[in-house]
């Protein structure tokens, strides 16, 4: 494609640039605070869903005009596990668009220097050759269970992508794997497998039960990553990438889901059995993503998958259990 790949040194050297975190409440948006301020970046301009719904177009342009970022990092979406994107396939593709759209074109024409934007592992077809790289993008059908998601979050990587041949605008694109942590989202249907399994193991610890569901087969194998781990990396390539072509985030560790429900089980310490409900979808049997264009460029993850679990639910115990 016409533009190169090319690093910049504007964004660490100004703490005082004022860095607009969208979605800053959530799992990736509030790591990405705390990655901030402690590296001292000082000027974080913050509005929760309640104060700016980033569906309304006129008030996003509204809030670019008035506060007039220097950086956007856009972690606010509509986003959950396999069982809301299968039922809610409207608002997942309608809400993404909508909020990428208003946020990515504010922040172009009111003069925002540098845009990054959050996409998922999920846009890779869903048998797409593992590990997965970069150039695999749109060569295949997509996982119907997320498919509208998908499609949203490719839309965004073409808008960056966009904006950058035709003006030469300095947006940029990531695709992490599987998140957890602090401030993940444990509802018992609509989250995602990691933090659902650790509410319901430990729900059923507290409660003296002898099974636990775990949906699908055990089979499928995904990749997870800590969000302190993707914050890291987030600044990371603010930092040192500019490129036309999305990044892949990933910690390079498979696991089967039968062995992240054993790891949870531990964890939590609950010591009942695992019952399998083979009427809910498995979903893509595989993702592992090559991350070895962001290896190249000099970043590795350091927390382990274990440690990870402990730190999440270390966390949960202090500030989701009643
Ligand atoms: N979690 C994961 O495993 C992965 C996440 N990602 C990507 O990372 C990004 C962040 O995800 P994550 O932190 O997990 O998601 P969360 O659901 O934890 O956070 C999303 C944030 O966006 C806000 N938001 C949603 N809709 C609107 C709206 N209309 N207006 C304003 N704010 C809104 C939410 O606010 P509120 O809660 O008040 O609605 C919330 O603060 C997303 O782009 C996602 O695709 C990528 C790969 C994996
Ligand atoms: C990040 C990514 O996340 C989603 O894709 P996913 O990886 O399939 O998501 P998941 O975490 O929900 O499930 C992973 C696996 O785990 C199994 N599973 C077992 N028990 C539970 C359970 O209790 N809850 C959930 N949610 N899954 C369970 C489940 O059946 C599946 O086999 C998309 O939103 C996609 O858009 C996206 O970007």
């Amino acid at each position: 494609m016409a533009c190169p790949n090319t690093t910049t040194d504007s964004f660490t050297l100004d703490k005082s640039a004022k860095i607009y975190v969208a979605g800053h409440r959530g799992l990736v948006g509030s790591a990405l605070v705390r990655k901030l301020q402690t590296l001292g970046f000082t000027n974080l301009l913050l509005k929760s869903h309640s104060d700016l719904d980033l569906t309304n177009q006129s008030h996003v342009q509204n809030f670019f005009s008035t506060h007039k970022p220097d950086v956007v990092i856009l972690a606010a979406a509509k986003v959950g596990g396999i069982h809301a994107n299968n039922t809610y396939p409207a608002d997942f593709i309608t809400i993404n668009l909508q909020i990428q759209t208003n946020v990515i074109t504010s922040a172009f024409h009111h003069g925002v220097k540098k845009l990054f934007f959050l996409g998922s592992s999920c846009i890779y077809p869903k048998f797409a050759p593992q590990p997965i790289k970069e150039e695999s993008l749109l060569t295949g059908p997509l996982e119907p269970t997320n498919e509208m998601y998908a499609i949203a979050k490719i839309a965004g990587i073409k808008m960056c992508q966009g904006y950058r041949i035709q003006y030469n605008w300095d947006a940029i694109s990531a695709m992490p794997t599987n998140l957890y942590g602090p401030n993940d989202n444990f509802h018992p249907e609509n989250s995602h497998v990691l933090p659902g399994l650790m509410r319901r193991f430990h729900e059923a610890k507290v409660l003296g039960k002898k099974e636990v569901v775990v949906w699908g087969t055990g089979a499928p194998l995904r990749e997870f990553l800590h969000v302190d781990d993707l914050a890291d990396a987030v600044v990371f390539l603010m930092e040192k990438y500019s490129g036309v072509e999305h990044v892949n985030v990933g910690s390079g560790v498979e696991v089967s889901i039968k062995e992240l429900a054993e790891l949870v089980k531990e964890v939590v310490g609950f010591e009942g059995e695992l019952v399998w409900d083979t009427s809910k979808p498995d979903g893509t049997p595989r993702k592992l993503m090559d991350s070895s264009k962001l290896a190249g460029l000099g970043w590795v993850p350091k927390i382990s998958l274990r440690d990870g679990l402990v730190d999440t639910y270390k966390w949960y115990l202090e500030n989701v259990e009643q």
